[in-house]
C-alpha cells in the first residue's frame, strides 16, 4: 500500500450529514484524518504486528485492509482473499451462533454444501456448548471472539486480520488460536495482527508497524519496534496528565487541520509519483455528480409538475404556460350521487363479505 489515507468527515448530527450530499462545497464541515499517509509492503508468509496508542489507526488500516471501509486516497494492491476478525464483527446480535455461522459463510461466498461441511468442525472449534443456538446478544465479548475466529479461520483465507480478537479469550482458548495463527504461517498465509499485548506481538510477528496519529513511526523488525515503543510508553507514562493532554491535543490537531496540499507535499518528499495519491475516487460525491444529481432531480419535478397538472408532456412543450393553469374539470360520466350510493353500496358488500 502507498501513501493510503483516511479522512472522516465529523458530521454533529445525521441530518447534516444528508445536507452534506446537497451541499457543493464541505468546507465549513470539520474534518479528520485518521490516517495521513501510510506505506507498507508486506509479503505472503508474513505476520505483521500493528501497535500504537489509542486512536492512532490501528482499526482504520485493519479495516481498510479487510475491505470494510475505503480508503480516501492512497493505492492499495492485495493479493488474496482477507478475512477480518475483531471481536462481534460481522455478527448479527438478533440471529444464533449457528445461523451467524451460515450467514458469514454464505457471504464469504462458500455454498450451502460447503458450510453443512464445515459447519460441525466451526462449533467445535467455537466451544461454545449449548450457547451456539442462543442469540449472539447474549455472548460475552470472550464468547463473540471465540464464533468470530472459528468462522474466519474455516473460511481458509489467504490474508488473516485479528483486530484484538484474542485479547478478550481465557488462555486455553488463546492457545488453541495461537496454534492456529502458527499453522496459517506455515502455509504461507498473511497475517496483520493488532493487539495492545506486547507479550503477544513478540510470540507471533516478524515485523511490526508502529502507529502514531496516523502516521507509521516504525515499521521493522519486531524486536526493535516493540524495544523503542518501550521507551515511548515508559516516557509517556511519567508525564504529568496535563503534558499527556496537550500532547495528545497537538497531534489530533494536525490530524484536523490536515489536507490535500499537506499529503501532496509528503509524497514530494518522499519522491513517490504522485499519481499514487489519486486513489480510487470513493468515499466522497465529485461535483459532476452532484450536478448530474441537481439536474435528475431538476427533471423528476418537472415530469411530476406535468403529471400532477394533468397535461401531456407535448401539450406543455407547445404551450409552456398551460404547465401553470389549472386544467378544466372533467365531467363525470356517470353523476357523483349515483356514484356515492353505488360506492356505499359496494363497501356494504365488502364488510359482509368480510364477516
Ligand atoms: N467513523 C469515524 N468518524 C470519525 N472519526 C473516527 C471514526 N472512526 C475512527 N475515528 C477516529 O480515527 C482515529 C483512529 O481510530 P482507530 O479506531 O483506527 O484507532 P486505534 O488505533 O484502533 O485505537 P484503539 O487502540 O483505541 O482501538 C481516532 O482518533 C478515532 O477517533
Amino acid at each position: 500500500m502507498q501513501m493510503i489515507t483516511k479522512e472522516y468527515d465529523l458530521y454533529k448530527k445525521k441530518s447534516d450529514k444528508v445536507k452534506a450530499l446537497f451541499k457543493f462545497s464541505d468546507a465549513d464541515i470539520p474534518h479528520f484524518w485518521a490516517l495521513k499517509g501510510v506505506d507498507m509492503e508486506v509479503y505472503a508468509g508474513e505476520s505483521i504486528g500493528l501497535i500504537g496508542i489509542n486512536g492512532s489507526g490501528k482499526s482504520t488500516l485493519s479495516n481498510i485492509l479487510a475491505g470494510i471501509i475505503p480508503q480516501t486516497t492512497g493505492q492499495l494492491e492485495i493479493n488474496g482473499e482477507t478475512s477480518i476478525i475483531a471481536i462481534g464483527a460481522g455478527l448479527k446480535g438478533q440471529l444464533t451462533g449457528l445461523e451467524n455461522i451460515r450467514l458469514k459463510c454464505l457471504m464469504s461466498g462458500l455454498t450451502n454444501a460447503e458450510v453443512d461441511d464445515i459447519q460441525e468442525d466451526i462449533i467445535a472449534f467455537a466451544d461454545l456448548g449449548a450457547f451456539i443456538d442462543q442469540p449472539v446478544k447474549n455472548y460475552s465479548s470472550g464468547m463473540k471472539s471465540r464464533l468470530g475466529f472459528a468462522v474466519a479461520v474455516h473460511n481458509n483465507p489467504d490474508i488473516l486480520i485479528i483486530d484484538e480478537a484474542l485479547s478478550v479469550g481465557d488462555d486455553t482458548f488463546y492457545q488453541k488460536c495461537v496454534e492456529r495463527i502458527e499453522q496459517f504461517k506455515a502455509e504461507g498465509k498473511t497475517i496483520f495482527f493488532v493487539s495492545h499485548s506486547l507479550g503477544q506481538i513478540e510470540k507471533l510477528c516478524n515485523r511490526v508497524l508502529w502507529m502514531h496519529y496516523g502516521e507509521v513511526k516504525m515499521f521493522d523488525e519486531t524486536a526493535k519496534v516493540v524495544s523503542e515503543y518501550k521507551e515511548f510508553t515508559a516516557w509517556f507514562r511519567k508525564q504529568s496528565a496535563e503534558d499527556k493532554k496537550s500532547y495528545q491535543q497537538g497531534f489530533k490537531d494536525q490530524q484536523t487541520a490536515f489536507n490535500e496540499e499537506e499529503l501532496a507535499k509528503k509524497v514530494d518528499e518522499k519522491n513517490q509519483d504522485p499519481e499514487v495519491i489519486k486513489g480510487p475516487p470513493i468515499g466522497k460525491m465529485s461535483l459532476l455528480t452532484k450536478w448530474s444529481l441537481v439536474l435528475m432531480l431538476v427533471a423528476i419535478v418537472f415530469l411530476s409538475a406535468v403529471n400532477l397538472n394533468g397535461r401531456a408532456l407535448t401539450e406543455i412543450i407547445k404551450q409552456p404556460g398551460l404547465l401553470f393553469e389549472k386544467p378544466k374539470p372533467i365531467k363525470p360520466a356517470v353523476p357523483i350521487k349515483a356514484n356515492k350510493t353505488k360506492a356505499a353500496e359496494l363497501s356494504q358488500h365488502i364488510i359482509y363479505e368480510l364477516i
